[in-house]
């Protein structure tokens, strides 16, 4: 372990969104995931959750002082096909329940079968409800979007309708996060001139795996762009190889150090 690895170790635990979206979570499982955000070294950026557990995970992370972790929670979740209507008034509740950030899956099977309005209108309309109140991530599929083409497509109509970060992936298909997806999104954060950032999501489990992305965002906006406002880390088993790397053993007894 270098120091400089130590250095990136710190700094992606900052950027993490820590993840729990299985379909058995339960009331125990998200306190666990709350308390392991506090880590020895610093809190991580988020945690992400199913939305009937933003106001149990708020509440938690609140009593463990831990007020500066946001609490993310995902829309339209993770097919992407949804009605419009239903997005909204799931995107409603998350935020009367106190969610800071709205991860939402974009409709990325119908820019597939040519439509791209729909998949433009949905960013919007969740844009406007989240309005100054909490980031809207867009979570773009592109494992299922494939062709380069359609990446670019989805990033620049998603940024375009207003989206604070545009995701690769839902971690709940057969490719997630790459190399290739990210390049293109950043190009077009990069040529876009407008204030959104990246979260590469799905699959990253160690310091290695991360650390591809956080050089690709380096070399193409620059070291002073990376900040929790800019880069983000999906995951659900990233943190315990970074905190293995800083020497904290892992929690004991659930999720407490
Ligand atoms: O949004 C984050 C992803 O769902 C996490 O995927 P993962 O479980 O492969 O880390």
């Amino acid at each position: 372990m270098t120091e400089l690895d130590t250095t990136l170790a710190h700094n992606l635990i900052a950027l993490l969104d820590l993840t729990s979206l299985n379909d058995d979570d339960s009331d125990a499982r998200i306190i666990d995931l709350c308390q392991r955000a506090l880590t020895p070294v610093g809190p991580v950026a988020a945690v992400c959750v199913y939305p009937r557990f933003v106001a149990l995970a708020r509440r938690t992370l609140d009593a463990l002082g831990g007020q500066t972790v946001a609490v993310a929670t995902v829309t339209n979740f993770p097919a992407g096909n949804a009605a419009l209507d239903e997005v909204l008034e799931q995107t409603r509740q998350a935020l009367a329940d106190g969610a800071d950030e709205i991860d939402v899956v974009y409709p990325y099977r119908a820019l597939l079968a040519g439509d791209a309005d729909r998949g433009f209108a949905l960013v919007r309309a969740c844009k406007a409800l989240c309005a100054d109140r909490a980031l809207l991530k867009v979570i773009l599929e592109t494992g299922e979007l494939a062709d380069p083409a359609l990446i670019r497509q989805a990033s620049l109509d998603a940024i375009e309708a207003g989206a604070d970060f545009i995701k690769t992936s839902t971690g709940k298909v057969a490719v997630n996060a790459t190399a290739e997806a990210a390049r293109i999104m950043l190009e077009c954060i990069a040529s876009s001139g407008v204030n959104v950032g990246l979260k590469p999501a799905g699959g990253l489990k160690t310091l290695d795996d991360a650390r591809v992305y956080l050089e690709l965002a380096e070399a193409i906006n620059g070291g002073q762009w990376i900040s929790p406002r800019h880069l983000r880390f999906g995951a659900s088993s990233l943190l315990g190889d970074l905190l293995n790397r800083l020497g904290v053993p892992a929690p004991a007894d659930g999720g407490r150090y």
